[in-house]
């Protein structure tokens, strides 16, 4: 029986700027994307019989029927799979754990079937085609266009979630304006440190709506703005996970281990 094992990595968007809104209410958005290496872990084999089991440190809450992504994803490729899922990210936190699970099965399943996968897989989710590209990228209209960025230099992160589920979708609805301004051009092949003031004339326009929804956002922002060697304190997607950037694995650790709090998900990782 034809089996596969994939990872699903965090996604962190680094700038979110919404620029505008289409008919259909979707924002059109603006925003470098980079993956994390931690995340969830899948194992999946062709089977006649399909099924779900949901493991995992953060598997509590996480739907096992016919609404997980991942069986989603296996329908959109229209095959059968056997699915175990060990969750390791926080669920509805803006760092696209439900999106990454569904890459990794269209991914795995294209490879195990030959199969294509519709639309990059858009319909499951906006973050669906850069979490299937799979590497740093700048990402633009509501999602579907996904440009790789080469050349950026390693970053280190903490990522802290407060345990606090917020929902996409009424984030964007708090948007004081839909119409905010683009980003400035990447500059070419940055260092650290090119990066870094870049980003900081960058936004996340969703920060504000999220922290309106979920206070402790702030909380979690300036506690992380305090730890020894942060670059930048940001907000990822709609929320609530937050990152601090670091120039080395040690910082990110350190800092990692300054914010433990009662009911918080921390994580340090590397960034590419
Ligand atoms: C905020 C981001 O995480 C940034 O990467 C993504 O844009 C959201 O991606 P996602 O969670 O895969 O989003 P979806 O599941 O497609 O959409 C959830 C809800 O967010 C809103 N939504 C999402 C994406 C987008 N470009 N405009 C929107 O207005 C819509 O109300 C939608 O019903
Ligand atoms: N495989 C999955 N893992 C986590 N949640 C899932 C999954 N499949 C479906 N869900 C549901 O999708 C909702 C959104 O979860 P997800 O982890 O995708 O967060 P998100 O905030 O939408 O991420 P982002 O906005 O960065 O894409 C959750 O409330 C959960 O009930």
């Amino acid at each position: 029986m034809a089996t596969s094992k994939a990872f699903a990595p965090a996604k962190v968007n680094l700038t979110l700027h919404v620029t505008g809104q289409r008919e259909d209410g979707y924002h059109l958005l603006e925003s470098l994307v980079m993956f994390a290496d931690v995340g969830d872990r899948i194992a999946l084999s062709l089977s006649d019989t399909p099924s779900l089991s949901v493991t995992g440190p953060m598997g509590q809450g996480v739907p096992t029927g016919p609404e997980n992504l991942v069986i989603r994803a296996a329908d959109l490729m229209g095959v059968a799979a056997e699915i175990t899922l060990e969750k390791h990210l926080p669920a509805a936190a803006g760092i696209g754990g439900g999106s990454s699970d569904a890459a990794a099965v269209l991914a795995a399943l294209r490879d195990l079937t030959g199969k294509p996968v519709p639309d990059q897989g858009l319909s499951l989710g906006a973050d669906v085609p850069v979490c299937l590209a799979g590497k740093a990228a700048m990402m633009r209209g509501i999602g579907e266009d996904v440009t790789p960025v080469e050349d950026l230099p390693e970053l280190h992160c903490v990522l802290v979630n407060p345990g606090v589920a917020v929902p996409t979708g009424a984030v964007f609805k708090g948007l004081a304006r839909k119409n905010n301004p683009a980003m400035d051009p990447l500059p070419a092949q940055p260092g650290f440190g090119a990066l870094i003031g870049w980003l900081k004339l960058q936004r996340n326009d969703l920060e504000k709506p999220a922290i309106a929804a979920q206070p402790v956002i702030g909380e979690v922002l300036e506690a992380i703005a305090a730890t020894q060697g942060c670059a930048l304190a940001r907000m990822s997607g709609s929320g609530a996970t937050c990152f601090g950037l670091y120039a080395s694995a040690a910082e990110a650790k350190a800092a990692a281990g300054e914010l433990q709090r009662d009911g918080w998900w921390v994580a340090a990782a590397r960034l590419s």
